[in-house]
């Protein structure tokens, strides 16, 4: 019989308190006559990404920030997507936006997210602000950073777990997860000692014993085992995969063997570990980015 023994990185809980500041937040904007606004971008109807979008308006209205959607059909141009991002660069009322991803194939992502105002990055992706990420050692140039890493390390934070000297593992080299989060995780503040492990890693295993903490943003389900955790570890599932459970509905599945709630001191469940706090981190770029674009931060 196993036993769970691992403590649960709660994102929900935390989300919902980071939301709570923000509102106070947004408030003494609004006293200064700012409202901040979300703009979306997204091409297609993808269920699961229609789904993060719908989510992303919902949580706006919660915290009080305006939000702007342009919903375009899944065969639209590069050329028409680029006014539509042209026009949110231009809107006022929009303070920050985001553009859902993937794209379509016949669609270039990198062209789309370098169209964008960097000012108004609200998912941190604009090589500009990609590119702060890797020149500020410290993170003296406010810029946005990527929702999920930012959202890791604010979840890790809050539950006074200190990194400082821990040898990390991270398992995927993505844009949006595994390679910012090696940048945010070796600034000073945070001082953790990382490895970044890819499809290319010739022993995942033997890299997952040694590791104090593991990241976990590979999006393959269940690929991180029980068996492989070093005990006592640090566990986040990052990774997000549909699966069908057997009778035809897509569950949301996680990189990491339910399993390691037996191994792990501490581990993010998914659902309702680190996605609750990406959003939280979304809504936190758009108030930072309308606080210095109102010069308070
Ligand atoms: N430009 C862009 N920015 C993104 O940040 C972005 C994106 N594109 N494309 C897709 C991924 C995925 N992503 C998630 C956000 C929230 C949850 C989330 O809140 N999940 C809940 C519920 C999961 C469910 O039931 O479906 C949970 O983990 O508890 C998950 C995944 C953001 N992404």
């Amino acid at each position: 019989m196993t036993q769970s023994t691992a403590q649960i990185l709660d994102g929900k809980a935390t989300a919902a308190a980071i939301k709570a500041e923000l509102t106070t937040r947004v408030s003494a904007l609004a006293a200064k006559g700012i409202v901040p606004g979300l703009g979306t971008i997204l091409v297609g109807s993808d269920p699961g990404s229609t789904w993060y979008v719908g989510g992303k308006h919902k949580d706006c209205a919660e915290v009080g920030i305006q939000s702007i959607r342009r919903d375009l059909p899944e065969d639209i141009s590069q050329e028409d997507l680029l006014k539509v991002v042209q026009e949110l660069n231009e809107n006022p009322e929009c303070t920050g936006y985001i553009v859902q991803l993937p794209l379509p194939k016949h669609i270039d992502q990198d062209v789309i997210l370098e169209a964008m105002d960097p000012e108004k990055d609200a998912d941190g992706l604009h090589p500009m602000n990609l590119g702060r990420l890797v020149a500020n050692v410290n993170g003296e140039m406010k810029s946005p950073l990527p929702c999920t890493p930012k959202g890791c390390v604010e979840l890790l934070r809050r539950h006074d777990i200190d990194l400082k000297g821990k040898r990390v593992l991270v398992v995927g080299r993505g844009v949006t997860i595994g390679r910012p989060i090696g940048l945010l995780l070796t600034r000073k503040e945070v001082n953790a000692t990382v490895i970044l492990a890819h499809t290319g890693t010739v022993d995942l295993p033997a890299e997952l014993k040694q590791a104090d903490v593991v990241i976990a943003a590979a999006g393959v389900p269940h690929m991180i085992k029980a068996e492989d955790l070093k005990p006592g570890a640090i566990v986040l599932d990052v990774g997000v995969s549909r699966v069908d459970d057997g009778n035809g509905k897509a569950v949301v599945t996680g990189d990491v063997d339910p399993a390691a709630a037996d191994v792990a001191a501490w581990l993010s469940p998914n659902p309702g570990g680190v996605g609750p706090m990406t959003r939280a981190m979304l809504l936190a770029n758009v108030v930072e980015s309308a606080e210095r674009q109102a010069g308070i931060a």
